[in-house]
């Protein structure tokens, strides 16, 4: 089977890749930079790529011929969407919508990664059917890039998940090790504590994904932990683990962090649906920080 991984570069792509390559799949990966990874099996196809040319997405299209498109890629953070609204929008809508349409003409299964900021977090644990009302210029785009996904005719799964995190394979630390790091360095930061969040660890993520694609299951599914925490536990969980007792990290309100994007105060996402079609069964938050963080 060939895969077209959009967005490889990132951290939900790299275990996305990695995912499909173990097992057997054909996967021309995408990212607008040159390949960062270091992926050398003969199934590993790196196509570089800028989404929102049109030019490029066509001629990609027509060496790939993809039997499946995961739509990872995106202006993933949501002050920088808020900030550049027009570039957030040709990214994360425009963007998709170019993808759709090439996909349409080989017919390819269509998986878009989506988001909990679609929703407004004023009750938390959304289920797939609850009602969207993103907060956020980067909610918004993302929100009608999944109206675009649901349009189209050739089979779709949207998966919406939350603040993942995982081993960098390549590229950025992700929150934990970036905590990590604060506290090695015994640097003062200060962490929102109000705001509820099921955090995903990037290989469940990739193991839910495939399972969609090997069952061509249908649908909007919400792939992400069970486990509600704050971002201010999961760091103390960081410092935990490190057994780190004296550190300057500082619990502080979302008024007080004063972010640019409105985020959801309770964001969590219920996976009930996820588990009972596709057999997804997430690892519980210290397993995955315990996995993240040794060695
Ligand atoms: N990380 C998270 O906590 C969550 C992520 N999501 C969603 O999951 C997806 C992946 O997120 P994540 O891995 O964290 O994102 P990253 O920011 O880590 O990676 C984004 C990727 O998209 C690529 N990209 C961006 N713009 C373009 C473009 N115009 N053309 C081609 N490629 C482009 C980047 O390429 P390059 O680096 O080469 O520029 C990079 O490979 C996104 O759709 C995001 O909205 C949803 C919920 C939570
Ligand atoms: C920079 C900063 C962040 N934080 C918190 C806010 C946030 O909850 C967390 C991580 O910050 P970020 O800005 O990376 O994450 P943030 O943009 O809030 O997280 C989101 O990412 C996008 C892609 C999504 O779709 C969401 O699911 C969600 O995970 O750390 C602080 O507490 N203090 C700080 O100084």
């Amino acid at each position: 089977m060939k895969v077209l991984v959009t967005g490889s570069n990132g951290l939900v792509g790299s275990y996305v890749v990695k995912q499909l390559l173990e097992e057997g799949d054909a996967v021309f990966a995408s990212s607008r930079s040159a390949d960062l990874s270091g992926f050398k099996s003969s199934g590993y196809h790196f196509i570089q790529c800028n989404f929102t040319d049109p030019y490029a997405v066509h001629t990609a299209f027509e060496r790939i011929r993809p039997d499946v498109v995961v739509h990872s890629g995106a202006m993933s953070k949501p002050d920088d969407c808020e900030r550049n609204q027009a570039e957030a929008y040709e990214t994360n809508m425009a963007g998709t919508v170019q993808l759709l349409l090439n996909a349409a003409d080989y017919k390819s299964f269509f998986i878009f990664l989506s988001t909990d900021f679609i929703f407004n977090g004023k009750e938390g644990m959304h289920k797939e059917e609850d009602a969207p009302d993103p907060l956020s210029y980067y909610g918004k785009t993302k929100r009608e890039a999944e109206e675009a996904v649901m349009e189209y005719e050739y089979g779709w799964a949207i998966v919406r998940t939350v603040f993942v995190y995982g081993k960098p394979l390549y590229g950025r630390d992700c929150f934990l090790n970036m905590i990590a790091k604060k506290l090695q360095n015994n640097e003062p930061f200060r962490i929102v504590n109000d705001q509820e969040r099921t955090p995903t660890f990037a290989e469940d993520l990739a193991k839910g994904i495939s399972a969609i694609i090997n069952k061509r299951a249908t649908g909007i599914f919400h792939l992400s932990g069970e486990e509600v925490v704050t971002p201010y536990q999961m760091a103390m969980a960081v410092a935990g683990f490190m057994n780190i007792q004296s550190h300057r990290l500082k619990p502080v309100s979302t008024a007080e962090l004063n972010e640019l994007a409105r985020r959801p105060l309770k964001s969590g996402l219920d996976v009930t649906k996820a588990k009972k079609e596709l057999g997804y069964v997430p690892v519980s938050f210290k397993e995955g920080l315990k996995r993240t963080l040794a060695g």
